[in-house]
């Protein structure tokens, strides 16, 4: 035999009442014995009190009971077959008819008692479960309509009634045993105490009906249907990647319906658990999804948490003072107060010093509480033993769940550095004694992003994501996103990791999408966007999202967009750049940058600065971490002039070839950069501050490549003709190299803390001799590479190069998120 107990939404419509019938249908055509529990009609226990609320006001209810009849016969005409029509409508008619007796009772007394109000929703599952019984006949006519009033016995706590088990399981048995071939159709959450009054068991307590009835029964399976696919990994409406859980065990199930995850009623779990009962979680909706299995005996499992459950909208009390500490029995009477006073006390922590008491409530209670609290130590609080009880509102809880977490160490740290890394700030923690669950309290701005970045480090082994926000589509830009795009399945399936473009923003127009721009069409999508490009704007809606793994990616050429990283690091988003300008203003504006992002622990990454995609920063980096000491670098890094010297030869024509360079996307936007030599500039300076150097633009000697009637020439444009009007310089330059067998090179040399770059004519027997195209050459001298350097080689230049390090760059961070 199995239960199958159906939620407010399973029975709320025609729709859904139809997918019910098709599940029972089936159990039928299967044979299998079931009973069934049902909610009131979605949305129907609330009209309920809110009419008992409107009927204590003096106000008219009426309105409501009519809507209410309306929904319940609206069903009956769909559903029930013709000939049982009006018998239903007669008892449903009865129903109602009582049910305004009774509120014309309560407007008459002005006067709602907890027990009035228990008789009033009764009855949502009343009429519910009554017309489901007619409708069902349909399916089998041996189906009847059983009120729990008659079966289940509580005691008189009225809205949240204690079970009398012995009462009734006897009572249960025996009415199952006389209906042996009925299908019984069962009201949810409602019971009666031994006077016979109605009594309910808590909200959400047609869950629990279905635990007591089965436990009573020993049925095989509890089932519950509701609208979801069972139990997620977190709530989906603010974790896109939250999955359903295939099983769990009692205790997980019961911890993370505790915090927040509303499936199921954690008092459910007490009588199945002790029947060793499996529940079974299913969408009425979509009856062929397996469901999550609450059991014993559970699978190995793959994760070191089951679940990250969350509760949105808490405060805080604190309560703090001398008075506390050595006091035997201080949070006894403090606690027994709150539970004798009905307040929810939901997660407390307590310092080691014993001097406060943190425990957080649901912000309807905080004021009562600080009263009662007030009043009860009011000799306390006069002899300034206790401080006055603060209140901290608009906060949430989150909780990590899973009992694997006893046997693997680390959790907590990795549950740290997520919301650390993301800036999200803890305000107080707390382990269950269980140690089956870790809740921080954290202010609700940051829910939903400490939400996904902790669900990204504990399924880490399932995806993750980056956020990503472009600055500049240009040259590097566009084959950058090209190649995310291209790759973009690759990294999902072998690096797990999901790389979502929300933001692009160019010199005219800015776009942001956040459920991810189609990189398949984001050039024209970002040309008809309707926002006109604002840097500023776009920087503080990336901020206002507050999304975890956040990345700001700069590809542009220009100093505005560096002058947001700082503000970025602060909030905890990283940032990516092939853009040189940052590192290589004042040296204090690159330590602090180096510093601020330290500081907030997110990523600055800027590879491709120096040499483009060539592993360069990367080389020096790890030769100093090594203990390594440098003594010289010598290098090419532009490879421009490389291109260019590589192929000023013959019969070509220097302006020519620069033109060549620019169109295969080796200059920088405006070649003079190349050409005067401040490209290179920055790229040793770069480099020098990497090796530990505090140096400035002026302490480079920068050596002349062209006639500076070209490199200061006041337009691109002047420039190229420049560059003409100069030729018979750069045919001398040419000649005279060629004559003496050797080659131009640009050469840059740091050593002894100081850096020059200089133009040198080098023979055959030079390492930078042979060169080709726009190559890079790095020589790293160090104590450990003296005799023979450390040399890196290869094309320094290009948009498919240079996206692809920035690519590489944007992956790290990825890696980099635990
Ligand atoms: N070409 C190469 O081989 C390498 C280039 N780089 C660097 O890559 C960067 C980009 O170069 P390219 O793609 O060639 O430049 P580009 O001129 O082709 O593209 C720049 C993009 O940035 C946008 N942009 C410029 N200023 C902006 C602002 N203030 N706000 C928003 N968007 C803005 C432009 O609209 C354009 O989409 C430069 O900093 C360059 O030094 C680095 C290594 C190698
Ligand atoms: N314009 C630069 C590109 C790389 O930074 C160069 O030519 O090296
Ligand atoms: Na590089």
């Amino acid at each position: 035999m199995k239960i199958l107990k159906f939620g407010g939404t399973s029975v709320g419509s025609v729709e859904a009442l139809k997918a019910l019938m098709g599940i029972v249908k089936s159990n039928i055509d299967e044979q299998e014995e079931i009973v069934i529990a049902v909610s009131a009609m979605g949305g129907v226990t609330n009209q309920l009190l809110n009419m008992a609320n409107e009927a204590v006001a003096g106000n008219d209810f009426t309105p409501y009971l009519t809507d209410l009849e309306k929904r319940h016969f609206a069903v009956v005409k769909e559903l029930v077959g013709l000939q049982q029509q009006n018998q239903v409508i007669t008892k449903l008619k009865l129903y109602f008819q009582e049910l305004e007796d009774i509120l014309q009772g309560v407007a008459a007394l002005k006067e709602l008692s907890p027990k009035t109000k228990d008789t009033v929703v009764s009855f949502g599952e009343r009429s519910s479960a009554f017309m489901i019984s007619r409708i069902l006949r349909i399916i089998k006519p041996e189906t009847e309509f059983l009120d729990a009033t008659t079966i289940i016995k509580t005691d008189s706590s009225f809205g949240n009634a204690k079970v009398d088990f012995d009462q009734t399981n006897m009572l249960v048995q025996n009415y199952f045993s006389l209906n042996t071939n009925n299908l019984v159709v069962v009201t949810g959450f409602i019971a009666s105490n031994n006077l016979n009054q109605i009594t309910t068991l808590g909200r959400g307590g047609s869950d629990y009906t279905a635990a007591i009835l089965g436990a009573a029964l020993n049925v095989s399976q509890i089932e519950v249907w509701t609208d979801v696919n069972g139990m997620m990994t977190a709530d989906p409406r603010r974790v896109k990647k939250a999955f359903s859980m295939e099983e769990l065990s009692y205790t997980e199930a019961m911890e993370l319906s505790f915090f927040g995850a509303k499936v199921i009623y954690p008092p459910t779990m007490i009588p199945a658990f002790l029947k060793k009962i499996p529940i079974v979680i299913k969408n009425t909706f979509e009856p062929s999804f397996e469901g999550t299995f609450i059991k014993h005996d559970l699978k190995p499992s793959n994760t070191t948490i089951r679940g990250i459950s969350s509760v949105d909208h808490i405060s805080i009390i604190n309560i703090e003072g001398s008075g506390m500490i050595g006091k035997a029995g201080f949070s006894g009477r403090l606690f027994s107060l709150l539970s004798r006073e009905q307040v929810n006390v939901i997660l407390i922590t307590q310092s080691s010093s014993e001097h406060s008491i943190t425990f957080a409530v649901n912000p309807d209670d905080a004021l009562k509480a600080k009263e009662l609290i007030a009043n009860e130590f009011e000799l306390e609080l006069l002899a300034g033993k206790l401080e006055p009880v603060k209140i901290e509102t608009n906060l949430s809880i989150l909780a990590i769940v899973g009992e694997n977490m006893k046997k693997t160490p680390g959790i907590s740290g990795k549950l740290f550095n997520a919301l650390g890394r993301n800036g999200v700030n803890v305000v107080a923690i707390a382990q269950g004694s269980s140690e089956y669950n870790i809740s921080v309290i954290i202010y609700n701005d940051d829910l939903s992003k400490a939400l996904n970045a902790v669900h990204d480090a504990f399924f880490a082994e399932l995806q993750k994501t980056l956020n990503v926000f472009v600055v500049g589509v240009g040259n590097i830009g566009k084959e950058l996103l090209s190649q995310i795009n291209g790759h973009a399945a690759f990294l999902a399936k072998n690096n797990l990791l999901n790389i979502k473009v929300l933001g692009l923003i160019n010199t005219k127009k800015m776009l942001i999408d956040t459920n991810g721009i189609n990189l398949d069409s984001y050039q024209a999508d970002l040309a008809n966007a309707p926002e006109i490009a604002d840097l500023p704007s776009f920087v503080a809606k990336m901020k206002a999202l507050n999304l975890p793994n956040c990345v700001f990616i700069d590809n542009t050429a220009s100093p505005l967009p560096s002058k947001f990283y700082k503000e970025a690091f602060e909030a905890n988003i990283s940032v990516v750049t092939c853009n040189k300008i940052a590192n290589s203003g004042e040296y204090a504006q690159f330590a602090d940058l180096k510093n601020t992002a330290q500081k907030h622990g997110v990523d600055f990454y800027y590879e491709t600065n120096v040499g483009a995609g060539l592993p360069i920063i990367k080389t020096l980096n790890d030769l100093i971490v090594s203990g390594d000491k440098i003594s010289k670098i010598e290098a090419i890094l532009s490879g421009t002039i490389s291109f260019i010297f590589n192929n000023f030869k013959g019969e070509a024509n220097f302006h020519d070839v620069v033109k060549m360079a620019q169109e295969k996307g080796y200059t920088e936007p405006d070649p003079r950069d190349d050409l005067g030599g401040i490209d290179f500039m920055r790229k040793m300076l770069i480099l020098a501050r990497n090796a530990g150097l505090a140096l400035d633009a002026k302490d480079v000697e920068l050596g002349e490549i062209i006639p500076e009637s070209c490199s200061k020439a006041p337009s691109v444009a002047d420039f190229y003709q420049e560059l003409k009007n100069s030729n018979t310089h750069f045919e001398q330059m040419k000649n005279d190299a060629a004559e003496a067998g050797k080659v131009l090179r640009y050469i840059g040399k740091l050593e002894n803390g100081k850096v020059e770059i200089s133009m040198q004519a080098v023979g055959a027997y030079h390492p930078f001799y042979a060169l080709s195209g726009s190559d890079n050459i790095i020589a790293f001298t160090t104590d450990r590479y003296n005799e023979t350097q450390m040399v890196v080689k290869g094309p320094g230049a290009g948009a498919a190069v240079t996206a692809a390090g920035v690519f590489a760059d944007l992956v790290k961070v990825g890696a980099s998120k635990a």
